[in-house]
This record gives structure tokens, C-alpha cells and sequence, in this order.
């Protein structure tokens, strides 16, 4: 078997949840969530996640990168086991605190669509990564993620509900609390986003802007209710990320290439 042909799964240990992707070579065949594990997995685990494509049990590659480390020492006795840090990123100019899910996300998102690329990444936390047509890593920006900034309010307030998020934008002056949370959180994400792919814009007009995570879907389908320019949302590039580092490793792909 060629490296070309051969199984494995690439693992994104995220902060609300854990993201699989199966892959043959580079090729993704599926990806799925699941929630965090509460102890080390069995044998079978991996099977159980991937039942159609891991038929015989087998100790296939797992490619893990994470951002919460006491689920990534779950998998210490895993015996093929390979942890992708930034070290194995091919990008300029990371710092050492950078989120290894930012710079997977936007080698990924860069492999894909090209550079210069910002990647707006919606999940437990939200966060911008711009990538210049080099590769050097621009910057970014970091804020809470809808469900934190929901749930933060009810926390911290003795008024304000927990409130669920309508698929359909919503009354941007609202009379009524729950409606108020709504309008709060979802347009002031909404004219973030505007504002830093506007200034992106200005610097490299003609990078792509790809928009990831759990909350991507949402936000996208808010964002076209408003018709503006429409935004690419593209869940699997944090998978194309680990691939790329994976092909490098296999001397598949060359770290000087354009990936
Ligand atoms: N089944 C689900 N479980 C948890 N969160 C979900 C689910 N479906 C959608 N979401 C949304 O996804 C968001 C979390 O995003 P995501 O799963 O990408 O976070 P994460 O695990 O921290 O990953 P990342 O590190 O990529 O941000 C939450 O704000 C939530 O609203
Ligand atoms: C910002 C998060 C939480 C997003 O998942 C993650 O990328 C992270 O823990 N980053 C470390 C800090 C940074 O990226 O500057
Ligand atoms: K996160």
C-alpha cells in the first residue's frame, strides 16, 4: 500500500467538541462531531465513529490536533497515535500561543481557495486569522462565540433568560427581552464580521474570506437574509489543514510547494 491509498483519521479536538474526518491518502471520505470523551477510548472506539468505513478493527493512523489538552492525554496510550503541533504548520510568522484550530482552519481554507485568505472560524469562541499571499500570518481576532455569549448573559445578570437563537434574523429594535438578546448578540457578530472582511477587503481585495465552524451555517443564513455579498462557509477545511501537514510528512507534498 502507497501512502496515496492508505486510512486514517485526522482528529480536531475542539473546546465544546470533537471534530473527525476520515480520510484515503488526502482524500476526505467523511466527517462528523462528537461530544468530548469522559475517559480513554477502548479498542473499538474508533470503529464505533467511523462503523461504515473501519469494517476490521484496526490501529489506523490517528492524526490529532487539539486545543484542550486534558482530552488529548485521553488518547496518550493510543499506539499510533501522531500530535500535529504548530511546529508542523507551514505557515510565517505564527506566535507561540497561537490556537493550533486557527492554524490548521486557515492552512486549510489557503490550500483550498489560495492566499491571501481570512478564515472566520464561529464556534465556542469566534475568531478571525488573515493569511497573506506569502503565507505569513496577518493576525486575527478573538471574541466569545454565540452560544458563550448567550449563555454569559444569564450567568452574569439576574434578569436575563437563557435564550435559543431563531433560524430567521431577528426584530433589530425589540420590545420584548428574549428578542433583545437576539437582536444584541446576532448584530453586532453581523457588523464584526462586516467590519473586519470590509478592512481585509481593503488590504488584499482579491483574498477569499471562507467561514467555518459550528455556528458557520447559522451565521451564514443570517448574513444572506441582510444580501450582501454572499460568504463562503466551508466545514471541512481545519480536515484539509491536517491533511496538508500529513502530506508533508509523507513527502507527498513539499514544505517549500505551494500547498
Ligand atoms: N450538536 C452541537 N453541539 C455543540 N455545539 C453545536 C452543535 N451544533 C451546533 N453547535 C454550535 O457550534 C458552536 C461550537 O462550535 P464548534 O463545534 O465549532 O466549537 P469547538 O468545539 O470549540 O470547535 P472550534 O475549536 O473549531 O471552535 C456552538 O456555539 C453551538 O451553537
Ligand atoms: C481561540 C480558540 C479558543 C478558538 O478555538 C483557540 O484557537 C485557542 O485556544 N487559541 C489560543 C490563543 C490564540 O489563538 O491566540
Ligand atoms: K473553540
Amino acid at each position: 500500500m502507497t501512502e496515496q491509498d492508505t486510512d486514517w483519521i485526522g482528529l480536531m479536538i475542539g473546546n465544546s467538541r470533537l471534530h473527525w474526518g476520515y480520510f484515503r491518502g488526502q482524500t476526505l471520505l467523511a466527517c462528523l462531531d462528537t461530544p468530548h470523551l469522559r475517559e480513554p477510548p477502548s479498542n473499538e472506539f474508533l470503529q464505533q465513529i467511523f462503523p461504515k468505513l473501519l469494517t476490521n478493527k484496526c490501529n489506523c493512523e490517528l492524526v490529532v490536533a487539539s486545543v484542550v489538552p486534558s482530552q488529548k492525554e485521553l488518547w496518550a496510550n493510543y499506539d499510533n497515535l501522531r500530535i500535529i503541533t504548530l511546529k508542523d504548520i507551514p505557515l510565517l510568522d505564527l506566535y507561540p500561543t497561537f490556537g493550533i484550530d486557527r492554524a490548521l482552519a486557515v492552512l486549510g481554507a489557503g490550500k483550498k481557495y489560495g492566499f491571501p485568505c481570512l478564515v472566520i472560524d464561529a464556534g465556542t469562541a469566534l475568531t478571525f486569522t488573515g493569511v497573506d499571499g506569502d503565507k505569513k500570518l496577518v493576525g486575527g481576532a478573538i471574541l466569545p462565540g454565540l452560544k458563550v455569549q448567550l449563555a454569559s448573559l444569564r450567568e452574569r445578570t439576574a434578569a436575563l433568560p437563557e435564550v435559543s437563537l431563531s433560524e430567521r434574523l431577528p426584530q433589530m429594535w425589540a420590545k420584548e427581552t428574549a428578542e433583545g438578546i437576539r437582536s444584541g448578540i446576532i448584530y453586532t457578530i453581523l457588523a464584526g464580521i462586516e467590519k473586519f472582511s470590509r478592512e481585509w477587503l481593503n488590504l488584499y481585495p482579491e483574498s477569499g474570506i471562507i467561514l467555518t465552524g459550528g455556528d458557520g451555517d447559522l451565521i451564514r443564513d443570517y448574513w444572506q437574509e441582510k444580501a450582501i455579498k454572499s460568504l463562503l462557509v466551508d466545514e471541512t477545511i481545519i480536515f484539509q489543514g491536517i491533511a496538508a501537514v500529513k502530506g508533508i510528512s509523507s513527502g507527498l507534498i513539499d514544505k517549500g510547494e505551494p500547498i
